[in-house]
């Protein structure tokens, strides 16, 4: 798909705004053309002693002048609204598109750049939008018209006026350079501002409790100052344009003027031209500038239709069987010497795993950190493909599945609990957008949630703020895990989700699953093995390997490795530090 293609498919959803945006532009410049027109015809009648046309003439130069504004405002109107309706449908195409994105693809993009296309370079396609219909189409008509009209008010000048132009043309594409590599340097450090206050806004919490507010302090004033001085370099240049071109167009009037001047015996009627030549001089110098300008905007937009057109040329690296039937899949998962490397990786995270789980086992998975738990995880739920081997669920090759059927018989809690803005009841839902009370009070029960809902007067509605700010750790990786065992899936995975309650609540949370979640097929991801010890089986994994499985008894007679992090771990637990 080409820039413009991108553009074209949403523009021809605004015919009605398209022709009113035109039809305006084109009324205004008209009409700023035809001015000097009669002004010159007035002057020229006046010097003939004739005044019959003066009036009529008059009225005729303010109704145009009338003419130009009403036209300009409600070209500013189509146009505005054009532009804010095809930036708002593009947006949404994006967005929807980000959504069907794998994770492979997101580690691509990353999030940041993610959201700059989606805010800064929409903004850049809506000013693009707005110059191609306020300006790139009424500005070459100004610009042709008012040089043929300067000629035509003073053919014997037409060098004069040629000269003007090119000079001008000349003057304002090397000002633009300059201004363009400034241009480009002001998008460089707003980006690291912009960073620099996400970054410390997202980590309040971190400034504060490390008294890092002096230092966040110091390092935003020093990228803000650079901002602004680029900024002062830029007003600096652009306020030296005007006079600059005011100099070459004076030259230009007075050279004329004083030709008159020296002729105006042979060609008395002159003095009746010098007035709309100066109106047409300065309109191509104002022209020159503004179309200046509106390449800017187009080549900038060009750049950000660009950073869009490479997120909906982008294929999903996960494709789904659509065909497939959506009916829930069983709780069995299998996997067959499945390895995994991440994309831009040279390392495998997964090397050669197999095993076979029987729906309705609990399935604990310890290993140091870094071993890959979490990526065995996220391939069970398909969020990458394996790099080589099968993975199986419900019998069926992950690859052959409907993409519904693996969503909802795969419940994911991840290790970082994240809830969404609304009330728990909204985030809840999210596992079963049609949950019923009671199974809102069944799921969080389980995940030991229900006794701080239960607190609130507003109980489940009670509101979720902006990044959950309202809530503790362990009560968002409560609601988290209710979340995840409200979708009533076969298979649940919880990825390290109980790290951050205290040894009772873990307890009795996986106490629930064990006794009230007997036909689900639970994937227990932990770091400390006593989570895992009455798991039906635990597998052992060493960088990337599955090296044991087995119950808790087997693996300490069994493993090595096992019985090493069982030990460290009592020992760490005796010293207090687990
Ligand atoms: N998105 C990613 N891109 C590249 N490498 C990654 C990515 N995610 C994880 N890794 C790498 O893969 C390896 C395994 O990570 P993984 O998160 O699966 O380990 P883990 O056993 O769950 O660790 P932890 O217990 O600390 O959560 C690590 O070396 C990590 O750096």
């Amino acid at each position: 798909m080409s820039l413009f293609q991108i553009l074209f498919r949403h523009l021809k959803q605004y015919p009605k705004e398209i022709s009113g945006a035109l039809i305006a532009m084109l009324l205004s410049a008209l009409a700023v053309l035809y001015q000097p027109r009669l002004l010159e015809s007035i002057q020229k009648d006046l010097l003939k002693g004739d005044t019959s046309k003066v009036v009529s003439d008059s009225i005729w130069i303010i109704g145009l002048g009338l003419i130009a504004i009403v036209a300009g405002v409600l070209n500013v109107y189509f146009a505005a609204k054009l532009a804010q309706g095809v930036t708002s449908d593009l947006r949404e195409e994006v967005y929807e598109k980000i959504q069907s994105f794998s994770y492979a693809n997101i580690d691509t993009f990353s999030t940041g750049s993610l959201t700059t296309r989606l805010i800064s370079d929409m903004n850049q396609i809506m000013n693009l939008i707005m110059s191609i219909f306020m300006q790139l189409l009424r500005l070459p008509i100004i610009l042709v018209g008012s040089f043929v009209l300067a000629i035509i008010t003073i053919p014997r000048f037409w060098w004069v006026t040629l000269l003007v132009l090119v000079v001008l043309t000349i003057v304002g594409l090397f000002i633009l350079k300059l201004a363009n590599r400034q241009f480009e340097q002001y998008q460089v450090r707003l980006d690291k501002v912009a960073n620099l206050a996400q970054e410390n806004l997202l980590g309040i919490r971190v400034v504060k409790s490390f008294n890092q507010e002096d230092r966040q302090v110091n390092k935003f004033s020093l990228a803000s100052d650079a901002l602004n001085r680029l900024n002062l370099n830029i007003g600096y240049l652009m306020s030296a344009v005007i006079p600059a071109f005011s100099i070459i167009a004076y030259i230009a009037i007075c050279a004329v003027t004083t030709m008159i001047g020296l002729q105006i015996k042979l060609h008395p009627t002159d003095i009746a031209v010098i007035s709309p030549y100066v109106n047409y001089i300065l309109t191509l110098l104002f022209v020159v500038w503004i179309i200046g300008i509106a390449l800017m905007n187009v080549s900038r937009g060009k750049v950000s239709l660009g950073r869009i057109k490479e997120i909906l040329d982008t294929k999903p690296s996960i494709i789904f069987n659509e065909a497939a039937s959506d009916d829930t899949l069983s709780g069995d998962v299998e996997f067959d010497d499945v390895s995994f490397t991440y994309p831009g990786n040279t390392k495998p995270t997964l090397q050669h795993i197999s095993f076979n789980v029987q729906a309705g086992e609990m399935i604990g998975i310890v290993g140091a950190t870094g071993s890959g738990k979490s990526t065995l995880a996220q391939l069970i739920a398909r969020l990458y493909d394996p790099t080589s081997g099968i993975i199986k669920i419900g019998g069926s090759d992950l690859k052959e599945v409907n993409e519904r059927a693996l969503r909802k018989s795969v419940a994911f809690v991840l290790q970082k609990a994240i809830l969404f803005s609304g009330t728990i009841a909204s985030n809840l839902r999210q596992g079963k957008f049609d949950a019923s009370k009671a199974e809102l009070e069944r799921a969080s029960a389980i995940a030991q949630a229900f006794e701080f809902v239960r607190n609130y007067q507003d109980g489940f509605n009670h509101e979720v703020q902006e990044r959950s700010a309202n809530f503790s750790g362990g009560q968002k990786q409560r609601l988290s895990i209710a979340r995840g065992i409200i979708s009533n899936s076969p298979i649940l995975i919880l990825d390290d989700s109980t790290s951050a309650l205290d040894a009772e609540s873990e307890k009795k949370v996986q106490d629930a699953l064990e006794h009230k979640l007997t036909d689900t097929t639970t994937f227990l991801i932990a770091e400390k093995i006593v989570s895992v010890k009455n798991a039906d089986r635990i597998f052992v994994l060493d960088e990337g390997k599955l090296v044991a499985q087995g119950t808790h008894e087997e693996l300490l007679k069994t493993s090595n490795i096992y019985q090493e992090i069982f030990k460290t771990q009592q020992a760490r637990e005796k010293r207090g530090e687990l």
